[in-house]
């Protein structure tokens, strides 16, 4: 636990923005909130004049729920079409082609992953998917012993021939949608930084340009009896998730201050933005990583869903929490943050000892990136990690 001078009572000393941060443990009965899950506009936020107005909105999400819808999000129609179709196409596949993708061939986790083989939060997962990163050649010197781990992220994705000759549009359609949601997803991270009065540039400045991405396609069939999950409930791991989901029901996300869980309904052309445990540890809380979950559906229709899951390079440290440091005079200065009228002061020792960082807002063990993104694939595919790392 760290110490601070008993002298500062949390109010007295922390700006505003410091006491937005998270109630999550503690649950507010409060019947009458009824949060709502905001939709913004990227063309307002590459409009110079409605600029302010996105990012007020962008902040408001975030502190209150860590989630917002995107719309005019510039990713072309027909490549959101695109990749839902070839995602059904590749699900209509025999199962023996299917295999052929298994994710245990590969030693960067990507590829075809069988119903009920993943566990969420102990709770086997009810869905069928499909894993892609960014298409990178393989490092043939790679040692598991020898190097971190997380270096056998980077590698190509399995694309088998056979695959390709059924069909033909499989691959540029995946590396298409990968490239405009890296895009999407750049504009996302400097939005945030101004969210935060940072430069936006600011997260570029310090993890470098090369982000690691992973997309997931998940299909959840409908079933009989909606008792199990179709994925259980989580925060994502890392920065940030976009998600493209069909017309199915079944995402919700809990509300922090409450507890209750929130329809995350599909809107036609949007996408779903979640911060992950990443942004939330190097806000000190400020910006919830939402938990949530997919409910199994009895509609007779199967659901589509696509997240991608974006963040720095592997190679990236996340070394401080910015509100903290920006208190103690380090970094930049965030006091002119508005705060939201349901905030709550928190304890300023109860944030150090929260997210693990010392009293000038320097975490004490070091956050990298590679490690944890690692330990997540690690623990979603066992299968993968016996078979390559474990030797
Ligand atoms: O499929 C979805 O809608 C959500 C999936 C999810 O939360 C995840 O895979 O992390
Ligand atoms: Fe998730």
């Amino acid at each position: 636990m760290s110490v601070h001078s008993p002298r500062n009572t949390v109010s007295s000393v922390l700006p505003k923005m410091l006491c937005l941060s998270a109630k999550d443990n503690s649950r507010v009965n409060d019947a009458a909130r009824v949060p709502m899950i905001r939709t913004l506009s990227l063309k307002d936020y590459l409009c110079p004049e409605a600029r302010p107005h996105f990012l007020r909105e962008m902040r408001e999400s975030l502190v209150e729920i860590g989630t917002f819808y995107i719309k005019d999000h510039g990713v072309p129609t027909q490549v959101t079409e695109g990749v839902m179709r070839t995602m059904r196409d590749y699900f209509a596949l025999p199962l023996a082609e299917k295999k052929k993708m298994l994710i245990g061939n590969s030693r960067h986790f990507r590829g075809y992953k069988l119903m009920g083989e993943e566990r969420t939060n102990n709770q086997v997962d009810h869905r069928e998917q499909l894993q892609f990163g960014p298409e990178q050649s393989s490092n043939e010197d790679f040692m598991p012993s020898a190097s971190p781990e997380y270096q056998g992220l980077k590698g190509p994705n399995q694309w088998p021939s056979t695959t390709l000759a059924l069909m033909p549009e499989f691959k540029t359609c995946i590396l298409e949608y990968m490239r405009q949601l890296e895009t999407l997803s750049q504009h996302l991270m400097e939005a945030l930084a101004l969210s935060l009065n940072l430069e936006a540039t600011y997260f570029r400045d310090l993890f470098g340009e090369t982000p690691y991405y992973r997309l997931k396609c998940a299909k959840y069939p409908s079933v009989q009896n909606a008792a199990t999950v179709g994925c259980g409930a989580h925060k994502d791991t890392g920065f940030l998730t976009v998600l493209f989901q069909d017309m199915v029901s079944g995402l919700q996300g809990e509300d922090p201050v409450t507890g209750r869980w929130m329809d995350t309904r599909p809107v036609p052309e949007t996408f779903i933005v979640t911060m992950g445990e990443s942004i939330e540890k190097l806000t000190g809380g400020l910006y919830h990583a939402t938990v949530h979950r997919v409910l199994n559906n009895t509609s007779g229709q199967d659901r589509y869903s696509i997240p991608f899951f974006f963040d720095p390079t592997l190679e990236a440290e996340i070394p401080y929490c910015i509100p903290l440091v920006s208190h103690r005079g380090f970094g930049p200065s965030l006091s002119a943050m508005p705060v939201s009228d349901s905030s709550v002061d928190e304890d300023l020792e109860s944030l150090v000892d929260r997210f693990d960082i010392n009293d000038n807002g320097v975490h004490n063990k070091n956050w990298s990136n590679g490690k944890h993104i690692f330990e997540t694939v690690q623990r979603c595919h066992p299968e993968v990690y016996s078979r390559w790392y474990n030797l």
